[in-house]
């Protein structure tokens, strides 16, 4: 896992290593590995470094300090190199140091013409210290972009960026990877991530989150697997109870069944109106129709087996495609009240009521459901806020429905009410595809009910338990993402193609890095 901070954290930390207002050792670090990627870059793009044209936007703090230096050391090495100066001032060590190497200066004016006939252009406007209002140059999209820090133009606290934002193909993150690169708008525009380690170590405060990377799936499983898991009989292995589905939406309930008996469950029990009941015994022999009067035996019988290792029902998956009537609303009370653990999606959020319980829930919403869950707590702030800093409104919601939630979107962010949160990046925005939520819901499911979780946690263990229940919250999002890339690696992406990807992907993951951070030195 990857830690990640608040460009603001990650700037006081820069500031209180620094001995005096005139130290560069830092900003020599930051311009060498800025730097050094430029020289990488425009070896894959032009095949050569002497004679390449390299222009850099170069704002008024150290930002552009940090772009100026890398210029000069280009320059040094033959690279033609011009620095757009963005402000009426600019860092001056520096501006001295390009003009030593043979680099040059220019005004924003002459910006269209330096790019007709440019290799790379360096981002080094405005980075942790950018305030709302930016004015930016608008670069045309076939320049290849390295981006200093972060993008100009991305929040690097939240990750929200400004229309005018310059999207990168690569970016240099000094010291730490920063929350503006990890989520939102910012993770869209910083292209493929490089970490270069600034020492700021202790200088940081705690991580505000993790990024997850493939390789972390076992750890966030958490399995201690040892030779008594071969004997385990089906109940044993995990049996999850399905809420879902309605007339209108039949095929919401086929996609979280399949997906589930796709993730190795031992046992599906459905709960589904007539008008899925059919559609669930063609397509998913495998699930046992669980009937209205069997319920309310069933879930006493579970508290009775639970002492015993065997719960009837584990976990449970609520919500896709289900209608928000009578039965479905008494359905849900009973088993809410049981107390099981669960993940609830969908049509399940409009007779959800915020505040405290003592259950296991994991909410998944996206950005739209999120809106109406805070509205629903009298929080108001509308989806486009929450896609702007979106761990901000995760943590609210975390806290107002006491569980953790899982916000999905091209970054997953799962978190828990103590602010405990872990990212998941998407490798590929085909994800976004009907019915691709039905399946994660089907994953999270079967992930839950393996985990073999207490049905009703004490306030001793509440706080751990949140955290367990977010890192698997995370892994059902990393197989749910890594079975995108997959299906995406054979062509366009369907909510069937992830289904049979699934048993793939959760096998594969043990052994990849599916991640686009890199850390290096
Ligand atoms: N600290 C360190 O030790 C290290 C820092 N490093 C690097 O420094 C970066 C942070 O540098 P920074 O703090 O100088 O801020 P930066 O992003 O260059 O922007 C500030 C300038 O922009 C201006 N400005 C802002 N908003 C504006 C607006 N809307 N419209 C107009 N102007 C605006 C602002 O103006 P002012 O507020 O002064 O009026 C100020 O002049 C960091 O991202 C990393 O790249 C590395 O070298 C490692 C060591
Ligand atoms: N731009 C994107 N890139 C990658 N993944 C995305 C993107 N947008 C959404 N996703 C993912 O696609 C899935 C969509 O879920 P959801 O909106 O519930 O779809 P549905 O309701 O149709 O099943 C989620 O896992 C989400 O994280």
């Amino acid at each position: 896992m990857i830690p990640v901070y608040a460009g603001t954290h990650v700037r006081d930390a820069e500031a209180k290593l620094l001995r005096d207002a005139n130290d560069l050792t830092l900003m020599r670090r930051a311009a060498d590995a800025l730097a050094h990627q430029a020289v990488v870059m425009l070896k894959e793009d032009t095949g050569r470094l002497y004679g390449s044209r390299a222009v850099a936007l170069v704002g008024p703090g150290n930002n552009g300090g940090d772009g100026l230096f890398a210029l000069a050391s280009l320059a040094k090495r033959g690279v033609h190199t011009t620095a757009v100066l963005l402000g009426a001032k600019a860092h001056q060590e520096g501006l001295a140091a390009l003009s030593r190497a043979g680099g040059r200066t220019a005004a924003v004016a002459d910006l269209d013409e330096l790019l007709e006939d440019c290799d790379l252009l360096i981002d080094a406007g405005y980075g942790t210290g950018a305030r709302p209002g930016l004015q930016l140059p608008a670069i045309p999209r076939d320049i290849p972009v390295l981006a200093c820090d972060l993008p100009s133009g991305v929040d690097s606290d939240t990750g929200a960026a400004i229309d005018s934002v310059i999207p990168a193909d690569r970016t240099v993150s000094f010291g730490a990877l920063k929350t503006g690169l990890a989520v939102g708008s910012g993770h869209l525009v910083s292209g493929s991530i490089c970490v270069t380690d600034l020492g700021l170590g202790a200088a940081l405060p705690e991580p505000e989150a993790w990024v997850v990377q493939g390789d972390d799936l076992e750890l966030l499983l958490g399995r201690e697997e040892d030779w008594s898991a071969a004997g385990r009989h089906k109940y044993q292995r995990g049996v999850l109870g399905l809420l879902a589905g309605s007339a209108k939406y039949p095929g919401a309930a086929v996609l979280t069944a399949r997906a589930a008996v796709a993730g190795g469950l031992g046992l599906l029990r459905t709960l589904v109106p007539d008008a899925v009941a059919t559609a669930l015994t063609t397509q998913v022999p495998e699930s046992v129709p669980l009937a209205t009067p069997e319920l309310t035996a069933l879930l006493a019988r579970n508290r009775r087996n639970e002492r015993e290792g065997a719960a009837r029902i584990g976990a449970w998956a609520i919500g896709p495609g289900l209608d928000d009537n009578e039965d479905t609303r008494k359905h849900l009370a009973q088993i809410l009240a049981a107390n099981t653990p669960c993940v609830i999606d969908a049509g399940a959020f409009s007779m959800l009521e915020p505040g405290e319980h003592h259950q296991l829930r994991i909410l998944t919403p996206h950005a739209g459901e999120l809106h109406a869950l805070l509205a629903k707590a009298g929080v108001r702030v509308s989806s486009r806020d929450i896609a702007a800093d979106p761990i901000r409104w995760a943590r609210w919601a975390a806290v107002a429905y006491d569980s953790v939630v899982l916000l999905k979107g091209p970054s997953t962010i799962c978190t828990a009410p103590d602010g405990y949160t872990l990212i998941v990046h998407a490798s590929t925005p085909d994800l976004a595809t009907a019915g691709s939520g039905d399946v994660l819901t089907g994953i999270l499911g079967t992930v839950l009910a393996a985990a073999n979780l207490p049905a009703t946690p004490t306030n001793k263990d509440v706080v751990a338990l949140g955290h367990r229940l977010t890192d698997l919250a995370a892994a059902g999002a990393l197989i749910h993402a890594h079975a995108g890339a997959l299906a995406a690696h054979e062509g366009t992406v369907s909510a069937v193609d992830l289904l049979q990807e699934l048993p793939r992907a959760g096998r594969d993951l043990t052994f990849l890095d599916g991640s686009i951070v890199r850390m290096s030195s």
